[in-house]
């Protein structure tokens, strides 16, 4: 049978990328999707700003929703002290089988919690199941459709605290009309908008950091 997208994202991880080298992971995957094939990672570009938004943060709790190959764990993982933690919510069984061996292979499985299923089925889990109180970092990136009831999900469950940082991706391309409506008018969020590049190509997107004042 053919091999999938994510198998050959793999297979090039595994050819090109050192294990236990998280930076040599990225640089294998992006040179992947520039040069082999396109697929949905956050990218570079986006990447850097992720990046830079974590980097600043220093989340000990951190929730990503949208795992597809692992790529932005391990941007973000990379980036958190070792007592950290970081749960990861793939609803793509496929994908999540192919992000585990990339987040193994990056070295980073210690911190990683990955869980497989919906988030509006996971969301209210969240504490009993994992024993979090609240996230201090949370990085939207799964169905375009659901940022905006998951983020009320999220609020409703006291899962965000006076402080805590989402970031979303795709704002622009697919786009999320209605979660930047709310974030941006809503007297619970502080937000704003980093105007990027769609992952590997010249068109628009951008990431949007909304901070939730309690
Ligand atoms: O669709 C995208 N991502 C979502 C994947 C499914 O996520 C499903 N999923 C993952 C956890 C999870 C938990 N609960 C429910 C669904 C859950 C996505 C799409 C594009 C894109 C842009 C232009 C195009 F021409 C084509 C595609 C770019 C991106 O950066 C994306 O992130
Ligand atoms: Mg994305």
């Amino acid at each position: 049978t053919r091999s999938t997208r994510p198998q050959r994202l793999l297979n090039a991880v595994r050819k090109h990328a050192t294990r236990g080298d998280p930076q040599s992971v990225i640089s294998a995957i992006d040179h992947f999707c520039r040069h082999s094939e396109w697929a949905m990672n956050i990218g570079d570009e986006k990447g850097s700003i992720l990046d830079s938004v974590v980097s600043e943060l220093n989340p000990e709790k951190v929730l990503e929703l949208g795992t597809y190959c692992g790529y932005s764990t391990v941007r973000i993982a990379r980036l958190l002290p070792p007592g950290a933690r970081l749960i990861t919510l793939e609803f793509n069984a496929d994908y999540a089988a192919i992000a585990r061996q990339v987040i193994a292979w990056a070295g980073l499985e210690d911190r990683v919690q990955l869980v497989e299923g919906a988030s509006e089925d996971w969301i209210p889990r969240m504490k009993e199941h994992f024993g979090i109180e609240t996230f201090d970092f949370v990085f939207l990136d799964h169905w375009k459709d659901r940022y905006l009831p998951d983020t009320k999900l999220m609020e409703d469950c006291g899962l965000l605290r006076k402080g805590t940082v989402l970031l979303a991706d795709n704002v622009i391309c697919p786009g999320v009309p209605d979660y930047l409506q709310y974030v941006r008018n809503s007297l619970s969020y502080k937000s704003c908008y980093f105007k990027s590049h769609l992952e590997y190509t010249k068109a628009e997107d951008g990431l949007e950091k909304s901070v939730f004042l309690g």
